[in-house]
């Protein structure tokens, strides 16, 4: 089965368990591949049907497979993705009289890969992104892209490898209006432009705020609108800082969700390096997490995670350090750390996580979260 084929599968799976949340959105997935407009028509007259039938949940199912039947028909160009589009080597940077200093820092990514970047305020995270996008200069190492097609100019370079910072511009018009505007530019086919758009506002979930204006958005959908912009320029390398700030909880899984799904694009794959702050969230759906301490990295290698063979556990609880100690006692504890509001608790390597759950239950200790973080970049705040 190409990948093609297994997203299609993966989206029949959705609609067959009745999960059209995430389903309906990996089907846009599939259609935007096609690059077919016949295709994308469809696509956007069954979002507006799905928008204005909002409980209608059977026949949506239905339509959307019947999409689905249409998009499997489809032959997609598979992008190759084996070799590396960004390779740094040993890059360090100085700021001047700052006493910061970052590196020697390497990162080598592949398309359709998804890179987590963490760390503590001020510890390099947009620094090295910046570098990456090639928007400051580094003192040392070296830094390496492979683009489809060789970019000539700092333009051409501006259209594959795009950088996202914290904060974005203000802009004026309608939503749907500026990303017009971008298609316009990159020499899109008139005929296309309105039928590209709609099903990128589609994609992200932007259908009912296409009319509205920068300051009539939410902080959470003025990201996606730069996604959106972002994504309709095809680019090979996206940069992201801090895409997640300002997003409630699910709007956080939801938006990773949605990049990842869409790095992974069987025509247009793209890599994708975050900075965020939200370690477990960017950690469950990144291929890597590179952990930036005082602008170093330390890398949570499978080396690493063989390594680290001591149990350690986040707790949340009302009990005591007193009681949590005496249920421990005979687990093997080796130190406890309280943070103001959780615990940190590390065992020797002969106990088991299921071992501490078990203790918990049986004491019937007070509990509102549990979380093995053994493997975790988590442990390297701690330290
Ligand atoms: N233009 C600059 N001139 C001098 N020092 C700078 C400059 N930009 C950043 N720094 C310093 O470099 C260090 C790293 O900053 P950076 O913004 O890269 O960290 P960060 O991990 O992204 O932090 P945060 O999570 O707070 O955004 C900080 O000590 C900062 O003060």
């Amino acid at each position: 089965m190409n990948l093609h084929q297994t997203r299609v599968e993966e989206v029949y799976n959705f609609l067959d368990n009745n999960d059209i949340l995430l389903g309906f959105r990996k089907l846009l997935d599939c259609v935007t591949d096609t690059q077919n407009m016949l295709i994308y028509q469809k696509a956007i007259e069954l979002t507006d049907w799905k928008e204005t039938h909002p409980n209608e949940i059977v026949e949506l199912i239905k339509r959307s497979k019947e999409l689905l039947n249409d998009v499997k028909q489809q032959k997609v160009v598979e992008t190759s993705r084996e070799i590396p589009v960004l390779n740094a080597r040993d890059i360090c940077k100085t700021y001047g009289f700052s006493k910061f200093a970052l590196g020697p820092v390497s990162v080598q990514i592949n398309k359709g890969q998804v890179y987590g970047l963490v760390g503590e305020n001020g510890n390099g995270k947009t620094t090295l992104l910046r570098i990456l996008a090639k928007e400051i200069s580094y003192n040392q190492g070296t830094l390496d892209f492979n683009f489809n097609i060789k970019a000539n100019s700092d333009y051409d370079l501006r259209t594959k490898l795009i950088y996202i910072p914290q904060r974005t511009e203000r802009w004026y018009g309608s939503l749907k209006d500026n990303l017009k505007f971008v298609l316009a530019n990159y020499g899109t086919k008139p005929e296309e432009i309105e039928t590209r758009v709609l099903l990128m506002i589609a994609r992200l979930g932007l259908w009912k705020y296409k009319h509205l204006q920068w300051n009539e958005l939410s902080s959470g959908y003025k990201m996606r609108f730069e996604l959106a912009r972002t994504l309709l320029r095809k680019p090979e390398i996206l940069l992201l800082d801090e895409p997640l700030a300002n997003l409630d909880v699910l709007a956080q899984q939801v938006i990773l969700e949605d990049l990842k799904a869409i790095a992974n694009s069987v025509n247009n794959p793209i890599a994708l390096i975050l900075s965020s702050q939200q370690l477990f969230e960017v950690e469950k759906m990144s291929d890597k997490v590179i952990f930036l301490k005082n602008g170093r990295y330390k890398e949570n290698a499978e080396q690493e995670i063989l390594e680290a063979t001591d149990l350690i556990i986040e707790l949340d609880t009302k009990a005591t350090r007193e009681q949590l100690q005496e249920v421990f006692a005979e687990l093997g504890l080796q130190k406890m750390i309280f943070n103001g509001g959780i615990y940190v608790v590390y065992f020797d390597s002969k106990t088991e996580f299921h071992d501490v759950i078990f203790t918990l239950g049986k004491s019937k200790t007070p509990l509102t979260y549990i979380r093995n973080i053994s493997t975790s970049t988590r442990r390297f705040f701690m330290n």
